[in-house]
């Protein structure tokens, strides 16, 4: 028997992050209540779900924003090491568990030029390769070897985020869609085993929307970094996802596959704001509008 939540195939599973009893409680707000999830190595998983669902606050959960209420969140790395994010500060899990995050609203360096945005977000390496020391930085072989791998780094990234000619340019410069990319390439060049990225798409237009969703695509495809992702536009999220999970008021209501959940009417009624049962006949009565419309031309 095939079970109401669909899951993508047990069979290869080989979940990087899984998330148990997840909730958080914010006053007498119940945000997220016993959500339970996980994301596939190497795949795209979306979170979505109507205004105030609960998305942000399951991604500030993953990545340390938030201690959880209650509930359980394992990040297994490749080479098997496992860690348990809602034990860890927020430093931790980006540079020991390897999680990176972007915002909403977009944080880079603005009056950086695109390449030092990229390398201050390898300054972890850096510092570690020079030993914590100024001569260190002056003079450790290992320190001039970090500093051009840090460069070459950063050079991958700009070609991939479709960037390399602005690389001198102020990042505050770019067009907003150009500076999405530049978080998202920076974020890649901490090297992180998965990404969080939260509404990537918000405020594209449709050519920067394509470009956003060539550069997620070549990550899942050459870096094998699996991708945690949160966005409104379903476009985006249809096209490039591997698998979705559905949030309404804090609960999971659907979570497969994206030809699964978009035809799944529990997802259907949460969209458009009706009762389970009424949206059979919402759907008629749109089929029916639509067909009116359609006939008039
Ligand atoms: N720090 C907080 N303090 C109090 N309430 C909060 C806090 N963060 C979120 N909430 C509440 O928790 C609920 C879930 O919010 P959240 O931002 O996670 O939803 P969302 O699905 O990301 O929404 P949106 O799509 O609008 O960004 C909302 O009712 C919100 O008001």
């Amino acid at each position: 028997m095939v079970s109401e939540t669909m899951t993508t195939n047990t069979m290869t599973a080989d979940p990087i992050l899984k998330v148990e009893h997840l909730s958080m409680r914010f006053g007498g707000l119940m945000a997220i209540n016993d959500f339970s999830f996980e994301a596939q190595r190497g795949e795209i998983t979306a979170l979505i779900g109507p205004n105030g669902a609960g998305k942000t606050t399951v991604f500030n959960c993953v990545t340390g924003f938030y201690k959880p209420t209650m509930g359980m969140i394992t990040m297994r790395q490749k080479g098997g090491r496992e860690f348990l994010l809602e034990r860890l500060n927020d430093f931790e899990i980006t540079r020991d568990a390897k999680v990176a995050r972007t915002f909403q609203n977009i944080r880079l360096f603005s009056g950086l030029t695109v390449l030092e945005n990229l390398l201050v977000a390898q300054h972890n390496t850096l510092m570690k390769a020079s030993g914590y020391t100024v001569l260190g930085l002056l003079g450790l072989p290992g320190y001039k070897k970090a500093a051009a791998e840090s460069i070459e780094v950063a050079r991958h990234w700009l070609e991939k985020a479709d960037l390399i000619e602005r690389a001198d340019d102020p990042a505050g410069d770019l067009p907003y869609g150009a500076q999405r990319r530049l978080e998202i390439a920076r974020a890649m060049c901490t090297g992180p085993e998965v990404l969080c990225l939260d509404e990537p798409a918000a405020g594209l237009n449709p050519r920067e929307s394509l470009a956003l969703n060539e550069l997620l695509r070549s990550i899942r495809k050459e870096s094998g970094t699996s991708i945690l992702l949160i966005e409104h536009d379903m476009s985006v999220v249809m096209e490039i996802s591997d698998h979705v999970v559905v949030l309404e008021y804090g609960q999971k209501i659907s979570d497969g596959t994206p030809d699964h959940v978009k035809n799944d009417p529990k997802v259907i009624a949460a969209y458009l704001g009706v009762e389970d049962d009424e949206v059979e006949e919402v759907i008629e009565e749109i089929e029916e509008i639509e067909g009116t419309v359609g006939g008039t031309h």
